[in-house]
Protein backbone atom coordinates (compact mmCIF):
# COMPACT_ATOMS: atom_id res chain seq x y z
CA UNK A 1 0.00 0.00 0.00
CA UNK A 2 1.56 3.30 -1.14
CA UNK A 3 0.54 6.22 0.67
CA UNK A 4 1.40 10.08 -0.60
CA UNK A 5 0.36 13.43 0.88
CA UNK A 6 0.59 16.01 -1.79
CA UNK A 7 0.94 19.81 -0.64
CA UNK A 8 -1.37 18.53 2.11
CA UNK A 9 -3.01 21.11 4.58
CA UNK A 10 -5.23 21.23 7.16
CA UNK A 11 -6.98 23.87 9.11
CA UNK A 12 -9.15 24.28 11.65
CA UNK A 13 -11.50 26.90 13.02
CA UNK A 14 -9.43 29.48 11.16
CA UNK A 15 -5.71 27.92 12.43
CA UNK A 16 -3.23 26.19 10.02
CA UNK A 17 -2.18 23.23 11.83
CA UNK A 18 -0.39 21.59 8.80
CA UNK A 19 0.92 23.63 5.50
CA UNK A 20 1.59 22.25 2.94
CA UNK A 21 3.00 18.65 3.88
CA UNK A 22 3.89 16.44 1.34
CA UNK A 23 5.89 13.02 1.00
CA UNK A 24 5.41 9.00 -0.04
CA UNK A 25 5.52 5.89 1.62
CA UNK A 26 5.79 2.78 -0.26
CA UNK A 27 5.49 -0.91 0.78
CA UNK A 28 7.98 -2.55 3.11
CA UNK A 29 8.72 1.42 4.79
CA UNK A 30 8.90 2.29 7.84
CA UNK A 31 8.13 6.28 7.90
CA UNK A 32 8.59 8.14 11.44
CA UNK A 33 7.15 11.68 12.38
CA UNK A 34 9.50 13.67 15.16
CA UNK A 35 9.02 16.91 16.59
CA UNK A 36 8.25 19.10 19.28
CA UNK A 37 4.74 18.80 21.57
CA UNK A 38 1.99 20.95 19.49
CA UNK A 39 3.83 20.46 16.12
CA UNK A 40 1.36 18.61 14.15
CA UNK A 41 2.41 15.06 14.36
CA UNK A 42 -1.23 13.44 15.50
CA UNK A 43 -3.16 15.51 13.11
CA UNK A 44 -0.92 14.57 10.15
CA UNK A 45 -1.34 10.75 11.17
CA UNK A 46 -5.46 11.70 11.44
CA UNK A 47 -5.04 13.36 7.88
CA UNK A 48 -3.07 10.55 6.42
CA UNK A 49 -5.51 7.64 7.90
CA UNK A 50 -8.64 9.49 6.39
CA UNK A 51 -10.44 10.51 9.57
CA UNK A 52 -9.59 13.95 9.31
CA UNK A 53 -10.51 15.80 5.92
CA UNK A 54 -7.19 17.43 4.26
CA UNK A 55 -8.29 21.61 3.97
CA UNK A 56 -6.15 21.40 0.51
CA UNK A 57 -4.08 19.21 -1.25
CA UNK A 58 -4.33 15.10 -1.78
CA UNK A 59 -4.24 11.91 0.04
CA UNK A 60 -4.47 8.97 -1.80
CA UNK A 61 -3.53 4.92 -0.80
CA UNK A 62 -2.42 2.92 -4.04
CA UNK A 63 -3.38 6.26 -6.39
CA UNK A 64 -7.08 6.40 -4.41
CA UNK A 65 -7.93 9.34 -2.82
CA UNK A 66 -8.66 8.40 0.57
CA UNK A 67 -11.81 10.75 0.89
CA UNK A 68 -13.43 8.84 -1.69
CA UNK A 69 -12.61 5.55 -0.08
CA UNK A 70 -16.29 4.09 2.04
CA UNK A 71 -15.28 3.38 6.04
CA UNK A 72 -15.39 -0.39 5.04
CA UNK A 73 -12.82 -0.23 1.92
CA UNK A 74 -10.72 2.04 4.48
CA UNK A 75 -10.90 -0.02 7.41
CA UNK A 76 -9.42 -2.96 5.49
CA UNK A 77 -6.71 -0.92 3.99
CA UNK A 78 -5.55 1.00 6.99
CA UNK A 79 -5.77 0.84 10.76
CA UNK A 80 -4.13 3.83 13.44
CA UNK A 81 -3.56 2.93 16.90
CA UNK A 82 -4.44 6.46 18.14
CA UNK A 83 -2.18 8.54 21.02
CA UNK A 84 -5.09 8.06 23.80
CA UNK A 85 -6.07 4.50 24.41
CA UNK A 86 -7.58 5.36 27.97
CA UNK A 87 -10.44 3.23 28.89
CA UNK A 88 -14.03 4.54 30.82
CA UNK A 89 -16.34 1.08 29.72
CA UNK A 90 -16.14 -2.03 31.44
CA UNK A 91 -15.12 -3.75 28.14
CA UNK A 92 -12.92 -6.96 28.30
CA UNK A 93 -9.71 -7.44 26.26
CA UNK A 94 -10.77 -9.41 23.69
CA UNK A 95 -13.75 -7.26 23.13
CA UNK A 96 -11.20 -4.40 22.44
CA UNK A 97 -9.16 -6.35 20.62
CA UNK A 98 -12.05 -7.57 18.16
CA UNK A 99 -14.24 -4.06 18.32
CA UNK A 100 -12.77 -3.68 14.54
CA UNK A 101 -14.16 -7.47 13.90
CA UNK A 102 -17.08 -7.69 15.24
CA UNK A 103 -19.33 -8.47 12.04
CA UNK A 104 -16.82 -11.75 11.06
CA UNK A 105 -18.01 -15.21 12.36
CA UNK A 106 -17.28 -15.93 16.21
CA UNK A 107 -14.61 -18.49 15.46
CA UNK A 108 -12.96 -16.52 12.93
CA UNK A 109 -12.87 -12.96 14.95
CA UNK A 110 -11.87 -15.08 18.04
CA UNK A 111 -8.84 -16.55 16.60
CA UNK A 112 -7.71 -13.44 15.37
CA UNK A 113 -7.81 -11.65 18.42
CA UNK A 114 -5.96 -14.76 20.28
CA UNK A 115 -3.00 -14.63 18.12
CA UNK A 116 -2.40 -10.71 18.23
CA UNK A 117 -3.15 -10.68 21.75
CA UNK A 118 -0.15 -13.29 21.95
CA UNK A 119 2.15 -11.27 20.22
CA UNK A 120 2.11 -7.77 22.00
CA UNK A 121 1.94 -10.07 24.93
CA UNK A 122 -1.43 -10.28 26.38
CA UNK A 123 -2.37 -13.58 25.69
CA UNK A 124 -3.47 -14.72 29.59
CA UNK A 125 -5.28 -11.08 29.47
CA UNK A 126 -8.22 -11.76 26.90
CA UNK A 127 -11.10 -12.23 29.90
CA UNK A 128 -10.04 -9.10 31.90
CA UNK A 129 -11.96 -5.78 32.32
CA UNK A 130 -9.75 -3.39 29.97
CA UNK A 131 -10.38 -0.48 33.44
CA UNK A 132 -8.25 -2.82 35.02
CA UNK A 133 -5.09 -2.85 32.62
CA UNK A 134 -1.93 -0.76 33.75
CA UNK A 135 -1.63 2.09 31.49
CA UNK A 136 1.43 0.07 28.99
CA UNK A 137 -0.84 -3.48 29.09
CA UNK A 138 -3.99 -1.27 27.73
CA UNK A 139 -2.19 0.65 25.41
CA UNK A 140 -0.97 -3.11 23.98
CA UNK A 141 -4.42 -3.88 24.07
CA UNK A 142 -5.64 -1.17 21.57
CA UNK A 143 -2.52 -2.25 19.41
CA UNK A 144 -3.68 -5.60 19.62
CA UNK A 145 -6.97 -4.12 17.85
CA UNK A 146 -5.05 -2.63 15.23
CA UNK A 147 -3.10 -5.41 14.36
CA UNK A 148 -6.44 -7.72 14.29
CA UNK A 149 -8.08 -5.17 11.96
CA UNK A 150 -4.98 -5.56 9.23
CA UNK A 151 -4.44 -9.34 9.77
CA UNK A 152 -8.29 -9.27 8.55
CA UNK A 153 -8.33 -6.91 5.56
CA UNK A 154 -5.28 -9.05 4.46
CA UNK A 155 -7.58 -11.29 3.76
CA UNK A 156 -8.95 -8.84 0.86
CA UNK A 157 -5.66 -8.20 -0.69
CA UNK A 158 -1.87 -6.84 0.04
CA UNK A 159 -1.00 -6.10 3.64
CA UNK A 160 -1.98 -2.33 4.64
CA UNK A 161 -1.48 0.54 5.90
CA UNK A 162 -0.08 0.79 9.63
CA UNK A 163 -0.25 4.14 11.72
CA UNK A 164 1.08 4.22 15.29
CA UNK A 165 0.83 7.38 17.21
CA UNK A 166 3.60 7.56 19.94
CA UNK A 167 2.47 3.41 20.07
CA UNK A 168 5.84 3.06 22.83
CA UNK A 169 5.15 6.15 25.27
CA UNK A 170 4.05 3.79 28.20
CA UNK A 171 6.14 0.51 27.30
CA UNK A 172 9.35 -0.44 29.39
CA UNK A 173 12.09 -0.91 26.91
CA UNK A 174 12.10 -4.37 26.53
CA UNK A 175 8.06 -3.91 25.32
CA UNK A 176 9.18 -0.83 23.32
CA UNK A 177 11.86 -2.65 21.28
CA UNK A 178 8.99 -5.54 20.84
CA UNK A 179 6.60 -3.21 19.50
CA UNK A 180 9.23 -1.53 16.86
CA UNK A 181 9.72 -5.14 15.60
CA UNK A 182 5.81 -5.97 15.01
CA UNK A 183 5.89 -2.52 12.86
CA UNK A 184 9.34 -4.29 11.22
CA UNK A 185 7.39 -7.51 10.47
CA UNK A 186 4.32 -5.87 9.21
CA UNK A 187 6.82 -4.36 6.91
CA UNK A 188 8.75 -7.47 5.70
CA UNK A 189 5.55 -8.72 4.86
CA UNK A 190 5.00 -6.15 2.34
CA UNK A 191 3.03 -3.77 4.62
CA UNK A 192 3.47 0.14 5.07
CA UNK A 193 4.27 1.88 8.32
CA UNK A 194 4.06 5.66 9.53
CA UNK A 195 4.94 6.28 13.43
CA UNK A 196 4.96 9.22 15.64
CA UNK A 197 7.67 8.92 18.04
CA UNK A 198 9.18 11.08 20.54
CA UNK A 199 12.10 8.73 21.30
CA UNK A 200 14.71 10.01 18.71
CA UNK A 201 16.95 7.42 19.02
CA UNK A 202 14.20 4.54 18.60
CA UNK A 203 13.06 6.97 15.60
CA UNK A 204 16.73 6.58 14.80
CA UNK A 205 17.28 2.98 15.29
CA UNK A 206 13.87 2.05 13.14
CA UNK A 207 13.06 4.47 10.54
CA UNK A 208 13.88 4.39 7.00
CA UNK A 209 13.09 7.88 6.14
CA UNK A 210 11.98 10.45 8.78
CA UNK A 211 10.11 13.38 8.69
CA UNK A 212 10.55 15.84 11.39
CA UNK A 213 7.37 18.08 11.29
CA UNK A 214 7.61 21.77 13.26
CA UNK A 215 4.80 24.23 13.71
CA UNK A 216 3.00 21.89 11.01
CA UNK A 217 5.40 22.09 8.49
CA UNK A 218 8.06 20.16 7.05
CA UNK A 219 11.16 21.09 8.60
CA UNK A 220 13.74 18.44 6.71
CA UNK A 221 13.52 14.90 5.97
CA UNK A 222 15.71 12.05 4.74
CA UNK A 223 17.33 9.53 6.15
CA UNK A 224 17.99 8.91 10.07
CA UNK A 225 21.85 10.16 9.74
CA UNK A 226 20.93 13.42 7.22
CA UNK A 227 18.56 14.49 9.66
CA UNK A 228 18.87 13.81 13.44
CA UNK A 229 21.86 16.89 13.45
CA UNK A 230 23.05 18.68 15.82
CA UNK A 231 21.93 21.98 14.30
CA UNK A 232 18.27 20.11 13.37
CA UNK A 233 17.78 19.32 17.29
CA UNK A 234 18.43 22.80 18.69
CA UNK A 235 16.24 24.62 15.83
CA UNK A 236 13.65 22.08 16.08
CA UNK A 237 13.72 20.64 19.58
CA UNK A 238 15.83 23.83 21.35
CA UNK A 239 17.65 21.22 22.58
CA UNK A 240 20.92 23.04 24.64
CA UNK A 241 23.94 21.22 23.59
CA UNK A 242 22.55 17.81 21.85
CA UNK A 243 25.97 15.25 20.67
CA UNK A 244 25.11 13.39 17.83
CA UNK A 245 27.38 10.14 17.68
CA UNK A 246 27.21 6.94 15.26
CA UNK A 247 26.61 3.46 15.92
CA UNK A 248 29.42 1.32 14.92
CA UNK A 249 27.23 -1.84 14.28
CA UNK A 250 24.56 -0.10 12.43
CA UNK A 251 26.17 3.15 11.25
CA UNK A 252 23.09 4.56 12.69
CA UNK A 253 22.83 8.07 14.67
CA UNK A 254 22.27 8.32 18.13
CA UNK A 255 21.70 11.15 20.07
CA UNK A 256 22.77 12.03 23.44
CA UNK A 257 20.44 14.93 24.08
CA UNK A 258 22.10 16.67 26.94
CA UNK A 259 25.41 17.74 28.08
CA UNK A 260 27.15 19.26 30.78
CA UNK A 261 24.54 21.80 30.96
CA UNK A 262 22.70 19.28 32.61
CA UNK A 263 24.55 17.72 34.81
CA UNK A 264 26.53 20.39 35.86
CA UNK A 265 24.43 21.50 38.45
CA UNK A 266 24.45 18.36 40.24
CA UNK A 267 28.38 17.68 40.24
CA UNK A 268 30.03 18.31 43.06
CA UNK A 269 29.06 16.64 46.24
CA UNK A 270 29.26 13.03 44.92
CA UNK A 271 30.59 12.04 41.70
CA UNK A 272 27.59 10.10 40.15
CA UNK A 273 29.34 6.48 39.05
CA UNK A 274 32.07 6.02 41.45
CA UNK A 275 32.91 2.75 42.54
CA UNK A 276 32.51 1.50 45.94
N1 LIG B 1 -9.46 21.21 17.22
C1 LIG B 1 -8.42 22.01 17.39
N2 LIG B 1 -8.57 23.36 17.45
C2 LIG B 1 -7.51 24.17 17.62
N3 LIG B 1 -6.27 23.72 17.78
C3 LIG B 1 -6.06 22.41 17.75
C4 LIG B 1 -7.12 21.48 17.57
N4 LIG B 1 -6.59 20.23 17.57
C5 LIG B 1 -5.26 20.38 17.78
N5 LIG B 1 -4.96 21.68 17.90
C6 LIG B 1 -3.62 22.25 18.12
O1 LIG B 1 -2.84 21.89 17.00
C7 LIG B 1 -1.50 21.68 17.39
C8 LIG B 1 -1.05 20.32 16.87
O2 LIG B 1 -1.68 19.29 17.65
P1 LIG B 1 -1.20 17.80 17.53
O3 LIG B 1 -1.97 16.99 18.51
O4 LIG B 1 -1.26 17.40 16.11
O5 LIG B 1 0.34 17.94 17.97
P2 LIG B 1 1.46 16.83 18.23
O6 LIG B 1 2.63 17.21 17.40
O7 LIG B 1 0.90 15.48 18.02
O8 LIG B 1 1.79 17.09 19.75
P3 LIG B 1 2.26 16.13 20.96
O9 LIG B 1 3.71 15.81 20.71
O10 LIG B 1 2.11 17.01 22.16
O11 LIG B 1 1.39 14.93 21.00
C9 LIG B 1 -1.44 21.84 18.89
O12 LIG B 1 -0.96 23.11 19.20
C10 LIG B 1 -2.89 21.70 19.32
O13 LIG B 1 -3.19 22.46 20.47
Amino acid sequence: MTLKLQNVSYSTRGTALLDDVSFEIHPGEIVTIIGPNGAGKSTLLRVASGLLPASAGAVTLDSLPIDQLSPERLALRRAMLSQETSAQVRFTVEDIAGMSVHHLPRQRRLSLVAAQLQRVGLGAFAQREITSLSGGERQRAHLARVLVQLEAGLQHGQPGLLLLDEPISAQDPARQEQILELARDHTKRGGTCLIVLHDLNWAAACSDHIIVLNAGRIHLQGAACHVLTPEMLKDVFGLKSPRVRTHTATQRPFIIPHDVHFTAPHIGEKPPCTSQ
